[in-house]
């Protein structure tokens, strides 16, 4: 859609507010012990598996891709009676001279390629050759682009330039998905917070996602729950759904607890399935199998007690 400024500019954003919620999210309302692992499964359908390294190399990018088709050791997924269901990440995310390693490996699998893309993590190349790395991608066989935007638009609050720089992004994506990733971190304040994941909606963005995982500061949840409220107004004005994706940081597993509440209390359970929720994490699965794994060993322990008494 053509930029409508009238649906961010004087929108107010509480900080304090925000942080208030966030901080409160893990305490008010924990997930119960029973149903962890059920949400941890989840977690992992959900996750864009990611090596955005610049020692990245094929082989790496293939172990990945072995590691997304299977993301559980076989004695956990047969511990939690889930061998069967064919579990895997919600897509592998690399760089763009990745993809064609990753493509291979995945083939068959269902599981799609995204692409950084456009000068990522910074952004600071032409856009013409911005746009030419997007189409690049696509022709490798990316069948999701992870772009960034100009953040100097952001904090000039040019909106125009921002809107059309994305929407030519969007154009150059043709059918992949495109996540606009808008680094949050970069851009000072929640109210550019809010108005960027406006703009980038409005631009066409499949998906809004907060950081590159490079800035100094990464996914948070005061800057995910100002996303997720965009998304919310955003849909509520025009009857689309938008995908969100927190990125950057995140390594453990109850940090995939606390996103996922948040989704389903201010989204809906809608927002945890791959289509409109991912997580961008290169070292997030890790914990979620330790995790895992203690509650198969756990319930083991347990039936064994049981059975000896
Ligand atoms: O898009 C994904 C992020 O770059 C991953 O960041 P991370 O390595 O901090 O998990």
């Amino acid at each position: 859609m053509a930029l409508d400024p009238s649906m961010f500019q004087g929108h107010p954003v509480n900080r304090s507010a925000t942080e208030r919620r966030a901080a409160t999210l893990g305490t008010r309302r924990s997930v119960k012990k029973l149903y962890q692992a059920a949400w941890l499964v989840n977690a992992i359908r959900l996750i864009d598996l990611t090596t955005l390294a610049g020692d990245d190399t094929a082989a790496r990018v293939r172990r990945l891709c072995a590691k997304a088709r299977r993301p559980l050791a076989d004695r956990i997924a047969e511990g939690l009676g889930i061998a069967d269901m064919g579990l895997t990440v919600g897509a592998v995310c690399v760089y763009p001279t990745m993809v064609p390693h990753a493509v291979e490996a995945l083939e068959g699998s269902g599981i799609p390629v995204a692409s950084v893309a456009t000068g990522f993590p910074a952004g600071l190349m032409p856009l013409d050759l911005r746009l030419r790395e997007i189409e690049w991608a696509v022709a490798q066989g990316a069948a999701e682009i992870d772009i960034v935007i100009t953040r100097e638009h952001v904090l000039r609050q040019d909106w125009q330039a921002l809107h059309d720089e994305i929407r030519q992004m969007r154009a150059a994506c043709g059918d992949a998905h495109m996540k606009a990733i808008l680094a949050t971190g970069d851009l000072q304040t929640l109210r550019n917070v809010y108005a960027a994941s406006m703009v980038a909606m409005q631009a066409g963005a499949d998906f809004i996602k907060t950081s590159t995982g490079k800035e100094g500061v990464n996914a948070t949840l005061p800057v995910g729950l100002t996303m997720i409220r965009a998304l919310r107004d955003y849909g509520a004005a025009t009857g689309h759904r938008i995908g969100f994706k927190p990125a950057g940081g995140m390594k453990q597993a109850k940090e995939a607890l606390a996103w996922q509440i948040l989704m389903k209390e201010e989204l809906g359970r809608d927002w945890l399935e791959p289509d409109l929720f991912r997580f961008g994490a290169s070292s997030m699965l890790g914990d979620i199998e330790r995790q895992l794994e203690h509650h198969v060993t756990g319930r083991y322990a347990a039936s064994h007690r049981h059975a000896a008494s």
